[in-house]
């Protein structure tokens, strides 16, 4: 079978993440992929109305930036959420280390809300979450950590998907909604707002 490419009706993600790329070419459909760099201000209201707000921004930067297209458009915000408080993604090491000591030993929320945009409709939004339980570290392992530089450009300082899964001893919830998108949510989203993006172009 050829390789399926982006028609003009195929999905964009709007979104710098690499992880979201990656996984929602685990779908098998065509999109494209077009990044912005908008800002995530954060404010005092609960995360989970925090995570929408971000991806209803997103959503409406990508709008301004490309008002004429007609294309389905997907955004979302993943943020992690430790007492009704979220940390966001560390700006060095020292805020790094500060997070990591804040998971240890305790259960938090990661919390990803989907915007999905299409033509002449208001957005649909969707959010998932997923309890994750980390370990609790040592300042030798925190120390180990942050020298692998995972810590850099994801919200909590962790990556699950990569050497920060040695210190996770559990979750509940969906894995890639932790990485960023949660898989079976956007498939059913799509299934049941714009199939025609499961058929080839
Ligand atoms: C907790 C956790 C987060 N992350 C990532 C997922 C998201 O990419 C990022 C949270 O930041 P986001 O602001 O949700 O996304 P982003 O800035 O990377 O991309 P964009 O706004 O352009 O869509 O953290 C992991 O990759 N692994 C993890 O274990």
């Amino acid at each position: 079978m050829p390789p399926i490419s982006p028609s003009n009706s195929s999905l964009i993600l709007a979104s710098a993440s690499p992880r979201r790329k990656e996984l929602l070419s685990r779908l098998g459909i065509p999109f494209e992929v077009k990044a912005l760099d908008t800002p995530e201000p954060l404010d005092q209201s609960p995360p989970s109305e925090q995570v929408v707000r971000l991806a209803l921004a997103k959503l409406k930067a990508f709008r301004s930036a490309y008002p004429t297209t007609k294309r389905p458009i997907l955004c979302a915000d993943t943020c992690v959420d430790i007492d009704g408080r979220i940390l966001g993604k560390p700006s060095n090491e020292a805020e790094a280390e500060k997070m990591l000591f804040q998971l240890s030993g305790r259960w938090h929320r990661v919390i990803t809300a989907l915007a999905l945009g299409l033509e002449g409709q208001s957005p649909i939004i969707k959010s998932a979450v997923t309890e994750v339980r980390f370990a609790e570290l040592t300042k030798a392992e925190v120390d180990w950590y942050i020298k692998t530089g995972e810590w850099q450009d994801v919200a909590g300082a962790y990556r699950i998907q990569e050497q920060g899964a040695l210190l996770i001893e559990e979750i509940r919830g969906c894995f890639y909604n932790v990485m960023g998108l949660p898989l079976r949510l956007v498939y059913g989203m799509l299934r049941d707002t714009v199939p025609d993006v499961f058929s080839n172009p």
